[in-house]
């Protein structure tokens, strides 16, 4: 296959050593960060040798101008790679860049589809990202479109966009940890897509590698034939080659219409501070070109295309885009509104009717946002804004408070998604926000015709804490159910059933995958395992358990509003709601932890939890003067300025309540029971 490549990425470099500056703009997607990358490398590209720049990015860069029509329908194939957590999607993206020679074999490129912060630091893969790659099979060139997607459940609706644009996936399992819940729930997403599905058993270079077993599993649970699956080591690059070749023989081209008018669905789009929205598209038929009217089909508005081409990774401008291919467009949209994932793109002179979208995102985990100062309040909503574009699942709302100012309230699709939403609004855009405790999407059926006057309908999902209607105006209370998936050795059920049980759930189903792994289904209330049932679930297992869940509806219950007071002041962020035969408990608790996050004050501090003006919990937090200057005896004046400037940076992570500081990271802390 190497020698296949050559010749191509001969044509490359000559067309490199001829191109102009601009051609190389590496343009990464996404926000700040990037951009200073984007300067960095631009500066850098300016100064380096052709020979050096080869080094770094590889023969593709070079590249322009690709004549997208040599690659009729039946040469594309568009595909995903599906996961669980970890078991090494991004590294086999890698490894099919490299062979493909979209990328230099360099141990820089690790990981090169997670482009953001976020995704680098926490070694995760939080958006999906395209690469279209050229690969040479038996003397004809293909062209694969590859869709990096997230492992982590919070992240699956990415996962569910990226399936609607590809025909077949590669379901890697790792081949030490066997198939775990996450398998399951992407194996089910693509089955029920009818994709084509090739099994891929990865990390077959690990001393506990056990493919054998990971074949037996795949069988089992998905009859999966044996003779199906592929075993590689993406990081060592074994058999990936194998794995080129059967994308080409077992996943079938797209079903796109050339001759009929353009037509293409928005899977994605992300946010360029220079250049607008820069929309991910895949065509299903017709064709698009450089000056084009397009038509969204969603807003009715006309867009004048003005750049348009694919991603190898970095944007490759092309002349065309035709149908079956995936690529981007820039369209002069800089309303953040204006590229709709889901949308349906067409051509003005012939309009065509609309893709089915997407079924919108469901937020299981809501929690108010505020700046810390509200003079910087439009600053982060252009942010939440921005932010948004790229991530449309957070679902964002207005809302103020007395003690907090003006706000929004946000939905995510989970903790973790909730927590890297907001370092990226703190990392990309430099904001300081104050976090709510998160709360789940409750509902009540309301009986006070007051309150349905005021609501205009007799159900209303109940998003914010501090607005729970009291149990004299309503008829019901819902609390919103989740359908969790748990993958252990079988050394551990009797641990995690009785995890499940002090959890509310309701064990649904019990199967062995193999001889010692169990999959064991329960229906858990959601605000039982939003905040830190993994996390319980990995230290009680020796990080050997897995967790997936998937909406389960609503069931009555039996709810109550639980405040919390400091020294008599109202603490709005940490109005909780609980079952009732969790709220002393939970009131008794939660107030420990907070007297243990909170530094001792020049004054004592009482903790309290309250049910309505009933006090069910209290906790004291003794005086403390803490003398910051205590060790400069001596005049040092500029040390002691240093000192106080310390301080002084260390109150800004704090939160104030009446004259009392309060860490920020103490309102999400203070809901983890362990
Ligand atoms: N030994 C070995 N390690 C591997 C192999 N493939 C991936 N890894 C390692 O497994 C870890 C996870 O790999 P990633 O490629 O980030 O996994 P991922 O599935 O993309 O993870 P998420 O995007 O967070 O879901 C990294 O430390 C990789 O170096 C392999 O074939 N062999």
């Amino acid at each position: 296959m190497q020698l296949l490549l050559k010749p191509l990425s001969n044509v490359f470099l000559l067309a490199g050593l001829f191109r102009n500056v601009k051609i190389c703009r590496i343009k990464r997607r996404s926000q700040g960060y990037t951009e200073a990358c984007t300067l960095i490398r631009h500066r850098w590209i300016k100064t380096a040798s052709n020979t050096q720049y080869r080094r770094e990015f590889g023969s593709s860069a070079h590249e322009h101008n690709i004549d997208m029509s040599q690659f009729p329908v039946d040469k594309i194939r568009n595909f995903s790679i599906i996961a669980h957590i970890d078991h090494g999607k991004s590294t086999l993206a890698d490894r099919l860049l490299e062979m493909t020679g979209a990328i230099a074999k360099t141990d820089r490129n690790k990981q090169v589809l997670d482009k953001l912060q976020v995704e680098r630091e926490r070694g995760i893969t939080v958006k999906a990202q395209t690469a279209s790659l050229f690969y040479k099979h038996k003397g004809q060139t293909y062209l694969l479109n590859l869709i990096d997607t997230p492992g982590h459940v919070d992240f699956s609706y990415e996962v569910s966009r990226s399936i609607s644009a590809c025909q077949g996936v590669l379901l890697i399992v790792d081949a030490n940890e066997g198939i775990q819940a996450q398998t399951v729930a992407n194996f089910y997403l693509a089955f029920e897509a009818q994709l084509t599905i090739i099994p891929v058993i990865n990390k077959i270079d690990l001393k506990n590698a056990d493919p054998d077993r990971v074949e037996k599993q795949l069988e089992k649970m998905f009859d999966i034939p044996r003779e199906e699956c592929i075993r590689i080591s993406a990081k060592l690059g074994t058999n990936v080659d194998q794995v080129l070749e059967e994308i080409v023989k077992r996943i079938p081209p797209p079903t796109a219409k050339l001759g009929e008018p353009f037509k293409a669905l928005v899977f994605d789009s992300t946010f360029d501070h220079y250049r607008g929205v820069v929309a991910s598209i895949a065509l299903f038929s017709g064709q698009v070109c450089k000056g084009d009217k397009i038509v969204s089909a969603h807003l009715g508005k006309t867009y004048e295309v003005n750049e348009l081409g694919i991603l190898r990774p970095d944007e490759q401008p092309t002349e065309r885009l035709f149908a079956g291919q995936v690529g981007y467009v820039i369209a002069g949209m800089k309303e953040v509104k204006d590229a709709q994932i889901g949308d349906t793109f067409y051509l003005q002179k012939h309009p065509v009717e609309a893709l089915p979208g997407f079924k919108a995102a469901k937020c299981m985990v809501f929690a108010g946002i505020y700046p810390t100062d509200q003079s910087e309040y439009p600053s982060l909503r252009s942010a939440v804004e921005k932010l948004t574009l790229n991530d449309s699942s957070v679902k964002v709302q207005k809302d103020s408070s007395l003690a907090l100012g003006a706000g929004w309230r946000l939905g995510f699709l989970g903790l973790l998604h909730m927590e890297v939403f907001n370092q990226r609004l703190e990392q990309e855009y430099n904001a300081s926000v104050i976090v709510t405790a998160p709360t789940v999407p409750y509902k009540t059926i309301l009986a006070s015709p007051k309150l349905i006057k005021e609501y205009g309908q007799e159900v209303v999902t109940i998003v914010n804490p501090t607005n729970f209607p009291e149990k004299s105006s309503v008829v019901e209370y819902l609390e919103p159910m989740v359908m969790g998936t748990i993958i252990s050795p079988d050394d551990f059920t009797g641990k995690i059933m009785s995890l499940c049980q002090s959890r509310r759930a309701v064990q649904k189903n019990m199967v062995y995958i193999d001889d010692h792994r169990v999959m064991m289904q329960y229906l858990f209330p959601l605000n039982e395992i939003v905040v830190d049932f993994y996390d319980e679930l990995k230290s009680m297992s020796s990080g050997y358990a897995s967790f997936d869940y998937e909406d389960a509806g609503y069931e009555p219950a039996e709810l109550i509003k639980i405040d919390f007071l400091l020294n008599g002041n109202p603490v709005e962020e940490l109005t909780t709601i609980v079952h009732k035969d969790r709220a002393y408990n939970t009131g008794k608790a939660m107030c420990i932890r907070l007297k243990e996050s909170i530094p001792r004050q020049m004054f004592e501090i009482a903790v309290q939890a309250a049910i309505g003006s009933k006090i069910i919990a209290r906790e004291t937090i003794k005086a403390y003067r803490k003398n910051v200057l205590a060790k400069c005896y001596g005049g040092d004046i500029t040390r002691k300025m240093k000192l106080l400037k310390k301080q002084a940076e260390g109150k800004k992570k704090m939160r104030r309540i009446g004259n009392i500081d309060v860490p920020k990271e103490a309102f999400i802390n203070v809901l983890k029971r362990k």
